[in-house]
């Protein structure tokens, strides 16, 4: 069948996930096969093992930071994904809402009658003034005891959980679209997912607050990934019709770790960017996982590193590749984690 023949793309499900809105984003359903996978690990798994020709998972929230995940998956303290490379970014407004089984927003129930939807969190010693929600329930919520989502969201709508969800146990799941499926599952009605608007319509559930996030500009940034070896773009035409600016700019990953004793190891290194003109975008760091207190750092920087790196011949001799090369003798260990077309409009 035809329909067989379509380059698979693995992405964190299942269906209505916002990853899975990146992926359709970036790869045309008529084009590719999209395979829900349970895990963002899971998803590099598929990419190493070549099962999947292209993974999508989320990187970085606008509002709630990195995926720390993600983040982890990349830095591979076990080796088990040394071939996987980024290959594209996607951006996404992330609009979540509250969905339950059994709505009763009862269109009628008075918002403001119920002490719990004031529209102010209680202000405490700690948190003197607390932020104030963008939104208010449809109707009365007291019913719900159980919350699902996943743990990014929760630092996503704080001042509404705050406001209107103090206290209920919040379960933390593999993805929002999960959150909203087990939700479809709890026959007792008690529970509730924070989700999106198209995973209330997959799995039939009805919505009792809609734009829960924080901030309206909430957005999500999420990663193609590929394996090395694998052409970087341009083979299947539908994904060349993603670039759409005509002067295109580049970013890459590095991770590095550094030698924490000897000081200055993290400027030196850092300062080895400046040198070649690269502009760094982004830094973070997560725990290396060899030993405590000891960091592996993963920086974003302007430019492209192209054939060479990849195969270890050392690259085309761009400001990255220099980089790479003069990075190598300041730091303990580095790894070139791929370079893809910016797609950030501002
Ligand atoms: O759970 C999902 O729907 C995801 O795609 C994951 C994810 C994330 O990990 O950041 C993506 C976007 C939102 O920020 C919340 C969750």
């Amino acid at each position: 069948m035809a329909e067989d023949k379509k380059p698979e793309v693995a992405f964190l499900g299942p269906k209505a996930s916002y990853t899975h809105q990146a992926t359709l984003d970036t790869f045309p359903e008529n084009s590719y096969t999209h395979r829900p996978e349970i895990t963002i690990e899971d998803v590099f798994s598929s990419v190493q093992s070549g099962t999947a020709y292209r993974g999508v998972v989320p990187f970085e929230n606008s509002t709630n930071g990195s995926v720390v995940f993600t983040l982890d998956l990349f830095a591979d303290m076990s080796n088990k994904y040394p071939d996987i490379l980024v290959c594209g970014e996607s951006y996404i407004p992330v609009s979540h809402c509250l969905l339950a089984r059994h709505p009763s927003p009862s269109k009628n129930a008075s918002v403001i009658d119920s002490p719990l939807s004031s529209g102010a969190a209680t202000p405490t010693s700690r948190d003197p003034t607390p932020a104030k929600p963008l939104t208010a329930p449809l109707g009365d919520i007291s019913g719900i005891k159980k919350l699902y989502s996943h743990p990014q969201a929760w630092g996503q709508c704080k001042a509404f959980l705050n406001t209107y969800l103090k206290g209920v146990e919040r379960h933390d799941v593999s993805s929002t679209s999960r959150a909203a499926e087990l939700v479809s599952l709890d026959a007792s009605g008690e529970s509730a997912a924070i989700s999106s608007g198209i995973a209330a319509r997959v799995f039939g559930l009805g919505v009792l607050a809609r734009g829960i996030e924080e901030r309206g500009d909430n957005c999500t940034r999420f990663f193609v990934l590929r394996k090395k070896g694998e052409e970087a773009s341009g083979e299947v035409e539908a994904e060349k019709t993603q670039t759409q600016d005509p002067n295109p700019s580049y970013k890459t990953l590095i991770s590095f770790t550094v030698d924490h004793s000897n000081p200055g190891a993290l400027a030196n290194s850092l300062a080895v960017f400046a040198r070649h003109g690269l502009n760094l975008t982004s830094i973070n760091t997560r725990p290396s996982g060899v030993e405590n207190w000891n960091y592996i750092f993963f920086v974003e920087v302007s430019g492209s590193s192209t054939a060479g790196i990849e195969d270890g011949r050392g690259g085309n001799g761009g400001a990255v590749d220099l980089a790479l090369r003069d990075l190598k003798e300041v730091c303990r260990g580095c790894r070139w984690l791929g370079s893809w077309e910016n797609r950030l409009q501002r």
